[in-house]
């Protein structure tokens, strides 16, 4: 590949490194991945079995019984290879003068009596149900195994801090997560280890080092037209949902989208990051607002005609079934493959978000390879220019730049969406709180001016409101990563300081929604909302003592890129809405039923007890019935 610099040289560009991808990868690009699967498996599972026909016939028993052992071998072969694992872990622990991490216990063969209650808690619970409690038992590194695959879980500092810092090398996302994504994500930097992700990461990093006016301008823009559909629909009588879905809708493409279609903050995120990106604005916002169940069809408008709206629901309706179909396989685990037999659920959202992205793709790079954009822009050049032209210096690979744009969309859209739409809600909960930051937003900015990078900087209540949101409900609640060598852990029970053993390959879950709520962490009111925690002595005591305790954005050479933007374009939106509004409300009869919690959880205790919106789990969170508002505008 080679590029024109500005003095019209030609100038050979970085290679993009081959990216190694499993051979289960190539197989199903051609056979779906369900087939592709039992095809891989089918001599490991056929030769116990035909051993086991096999022995007995050579003592000449009847052909049932021959066949009843060939069945019978498998499951043998299976726990034997279970006892033998655990055999050898343990006594490779001892030798280290270690120990295996403790095990919750289950009641039922397999522990499926687990796995059914962690299903049940996902569809019904509140995040983390059941976890807490084997944390509370055990300690805050547990290993739960289910039909035999264990996954390992921590909530501890320390050892979270060897996942994502000191022991970085020694831990990757692994083959197997990037085989779950790879029909989504690509190898793009959230889906790649090793060569490949430092090949992605210094690619994009540079776009992300300078605060640039362009950014503001787009925030602008869309963060205005938010205010006026607030306005409008207020306005009309109805309350707006700030994020997810209805269940009256006539323009839904299916069940799954339906659940958790993200709405106006939703929008707000992807047509930002679709115009930073690859500068070519999604226009989501453009397309119809969603009504509250309680409206009767009769009275709803018709259906939107308008191309642009109708392109907008399509792709950002796709984006997030490609999303979700991704974050189930991860929650199926090893097996995701026997439910996709017929074939990748991933491909009809594929197709259409390809449909809108490639010649979006193909657009620029022509235009690149056609000399009609010039290589290595000056600094001020760049301030304008989206992150697909600047990588355009780098690569003019169609498929990578487009791995890229959709791992940026999954960063730039969820994740921020999802934060903004919990502080509106705690902003619902909490009037007092509303008001502070309003009054230091009118007081630094004033009711109309369109704030400045030193503005957002100086708002420091508003940041402990951001950092409040995201310590009680961060985007990324939970993550996983796998150990390259054997290792240990340093013991977290004082009363057996022997270490604990991670044998190679283990799968390593981390939380740091339950670590953010660990009261010996951040006090007794450690479930409680309070910005302050960010701002008065408790900083000293409790966060400055341990600053891998509050991990939003991750940490270690893996740390989010798009920390600062982040918290720029969420500041940026609270103010437009803090100078636009006196108040905000939940309206609770705008929810569609199932979408409020439980009366039960009232009685309860912590904010399970506290909250008035059920979150949900996929690679992200959001709420999971939306969340319904209205504002009283300010004069
Ligand atoms: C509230 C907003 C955000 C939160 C809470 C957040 C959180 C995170 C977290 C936890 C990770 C680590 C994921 C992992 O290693 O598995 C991450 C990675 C990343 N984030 Fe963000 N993020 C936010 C917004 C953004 C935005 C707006 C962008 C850019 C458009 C962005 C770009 C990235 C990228 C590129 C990575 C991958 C880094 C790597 O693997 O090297 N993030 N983010």
């Amino acid at each position: 590949m080679t590029a024109c610099d500005i003095s019209g040289k030609r100038k050979s560009l970085p290679r993009t490194p081959t990216i190694p991808a499993p051979a289960c990868a190539d197989m199903a690009l051609k056979l779906t991945p369900g087939l592709s699967f039992l095809l891989q498996r089918l001599p490991l599972l056929s030769l116990p079995f035909l051993v086991g026909v096999a022995l007995p016939r050579l003592a000449s028993t009847p052909l049932w019984v021959s066949f009843l052992a060939g069945v019978l071998t498998l499951p043998s072969v299976a726990a034997g290879y279970i006892i033998y694992t655990n055999w050898r872990n343990e006594r490779a622990a001892a030798a280290l003068g270690a120990r295996l991490i403790p095990r919750v216990k289950g009641n039922s063969i397999g522990n499926v009596d687990i796995l059914k209650q962690m299903q049940y808690n996902r569809k019904f619970g509140y995040p983390a149900d059941g976890l807490g409690e084997a944390i509370e038992d055990l300690g805050p590194t547990v290993n739960i195994r289910v039909l035999w695959m264990a996954t390992n879980l921590t909530v501890e500092p320390e050892h979270i801090k060897l996942i994502l810092a000191t022991d970085f090398n020694n831990y990757v996302k692994g083959e197997r997560f990037q085989y779950n994504m790879r029909s989504v994500l690509g190898t793009g930097v959230f889906n790649s280890d090793g060569e490949g992700w430092k090949f992605h990461r210094q690619m994009t990093r540079p776009f992300f080092n300078r605060d640039r006016i362009s950014h503001f301008d787009i925030f602008d823009r869309h963060a205005q037209d938010v205010v006026a559909h607030i306005k409008q629909r207020n306005r009309a009588g109805y309350a707006v949902d700030f994020q997810v879905p209805y269940s009256n809708s006539k323009w839904m493409p299916s069940k799954l989208t339906l659940r958790y279609l993200k709405d106006l903050i939703g929008r707000f995120t992807m047509d930002s990051a679709s115009e930073f990106l690859f500068d070519s604005c999604i226009n989501s916002l453009k397309a119809h607002l969603p009504y509250p169940h309680n409206v009767p069809p009769s009275s709803l408008p018709i259906p939107p005609t308008d191309p642009v709206a109708i392109a907008a629901t399509r792709f950002t309706d796709a984006f997030t079934e490609a999303m979700l179909r991704i974050s189930e396989r991860e929650v199926l685990g090893r097996i995701w493959p026997l439910f996709e037999i017929a074939g990748d659920k991933t491909k009809r959202a594929m197709g259409v978000i390809s449909e809108y992205l490639d010649p979006i793709i193909q657009k620029a790079v022509d235009k690149k390879r056609g000399g009609g954009m010039r290589a290595m822009a000056t600094d001020e050049e760049k301030d304008g220019m989206s992150l697909l032209d600047e990588m355009l210096d780098q690569t003019d690979d169609p498929q990578v730049l487009k791995d890229e744009m959709l791992n940026m969309l999954l960063a730039g859209r969820d994740t921020t969406m999802h934060t903004l739409t919990v502080v509106i809600y705690f902003f619902t909960m909490y009037p007092d709180i509303y008001r502070r930051a309003r009054d230091e937003t009118l007081a630094q900015i004033g009711p109309t001016r369109r704030p400045t990078y030193e503005d957002v900087k100086e708002l420091k209540f508003l940041r402990a409101v951001i950092n409040e949101t995201m310590r009680l409900y961060p985007s990324v609640p939970f993550n996983v990563r796998e150990n390259i060598q054997a290792t240990t852990w340093p013991s977290p029970d004082p009363s057996d300081p022997r270490p604990l053993y991670i044998p190679a390959g283990s799968k390593l879950a981390y939380s740091v929604f339950m670590m953010h709520r660990r009261k010996d962490l951040w006090g007794p009111d450690a479930e409680e909302f309070d910005p302050d925690r960010f701002l008065d002595d408790r900083v000293k005591q409790y966060l400055l003592k341990n600053a891998f305790q509050f991990l939003p954005f991750n940490a270690g050479p893996r740390i989010c890129l798009g920390q600062q933007f982040a918290y720029n374009e969420m500041s940026f939106m609270l103010v437009r809405l803090l100078q636009s509004f006196t108040s905000f409300e939940r309206d609770e009869a705008a929810f569609a039923p199932a979408a409020l919690p439980p009366p039960e959880w009232a009685a309860l205790q912590g904010r399970k007890g506290v909250d008035r919106v059920r979150f949900a789990l996929h690679l992200t969170m959001s709420t999971k019935g939306g969340l319904w508002v209205r504002a009283v505008e300010a004069e």
